[in-house]
């Protein structure tokens, strides 16, 4: 899979007035402060601003499910930061697997000025991400069209916070994530209702790879729009296994069961 992206998107001016994005801008502001998440309107407004690219590009493509721009301030910009609550460390380069859109990778970044990379294996939406990248002039922070099997041969314990949502099973992101990070580096999963079989599971391959759950933050998405559980897994030890696995297997023959 190639790793260049063709970068063939092209953004149009939005279609949303100064007065509009400023509502916008203290809406999330305002939202983000309801979990303790304090968010300057500089970093909101440019928030926003992916936000409404993401809603343009959305038109041709298909990058999200959520319509309303109400919704979408909690469900794609406050769940983004959120993952960031708990993180006992200040990073210095994330890894975002699966990013689709930009989240949480891109709302990170905005917040928190790290370099990173936001990974996807559907190169339209990284050609997406990277015109986001680009128009938000977000410097350190690239977005890569591959695998996060076959991307781990090549970046092994590169980065000190790996971040997933919406990506797949636990068991399945904790074998995806581990060969990323640098010892005692952190894999960041955000969760809906997580079932008991899916953490038991999630609990025996973390065994297998060298990671320990360290945190759990539980919280309440603002207007009634879901629960998030964020399980914090720090690198403790060597994997048991030569990780990554063969493309496919983490999905297919999980490592425990
Ligand atoms: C449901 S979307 C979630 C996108 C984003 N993280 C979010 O929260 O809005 C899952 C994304 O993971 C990507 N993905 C799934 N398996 C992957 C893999 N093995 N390597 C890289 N990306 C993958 C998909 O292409 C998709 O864009």
């Amino acid at each position: 899979m190639a790793n260049e992206t063709s970068r063939t998107i092209t953004l149009r001016p939005f279609d949303e007035s100064v007065d509009e994005i400023a509502a916008l801008v203290t809406e999330v502001v305002g939202l983000a402060s309801e979990l303790d998440i304090e968010l300057d309107s500089e970093t909101a407004e440019r928030c926003v601003q992916h936000l409404l690219y993401v809603n343009q590009v959305n038109q041709v493509m298909n990058l999200t499910r959520i319509k309303d721009i109400h919704d979408a301030l909690i469900l794609h910009i406050v769940d983004s930061l959120a993952l960031y609550r708990d993180l006992p460390i200040d990073p210095e380069h994330f890894l975002d697997m699966g990013t689709g859109a930009g989240f949480p990778g891109i709302p990170f970044a905005l917040y928190t000025g790290c370099s990173g990379v936001l990974l996807d294996s559907v190169g339209k939406k990284i050609d997406a991400v990277n015109a986001f990248i680009d128009a938000l002039g977000i410097e350190d922070v690239e977005g890569i069209h591959d695998r996060c099997e076959s991307y781990a041969m090549k970046m092994r314990g590169r980065f000190d916070t790996v971040f997933a949502r919406a990506v797949g099973q636990m068991s399945m992101i904790i074998e995806y994530g581990t060969p990323f990070l640098e010892d005692d580096g952190y894999l960041v999963v955000a969760k809906a209702n997580p079932e008991a079989s899916e953490l038991k599971l999630a609990e025996k391959t973390a065994a297998i790879c060298g990671l320990e759950l360290v945190g759990c933050d539980e919280f309440d998405l603002p207007r009634g729009l879901g629960h998030r559980s964020v399980f914090l897994y720090q690198k403790v030890s060597e994997p048991r296994i030569k990780l990554p696995r063969a493309v496919g297997l983490a999905k297919k023959q999980p490592l425990a069961s």
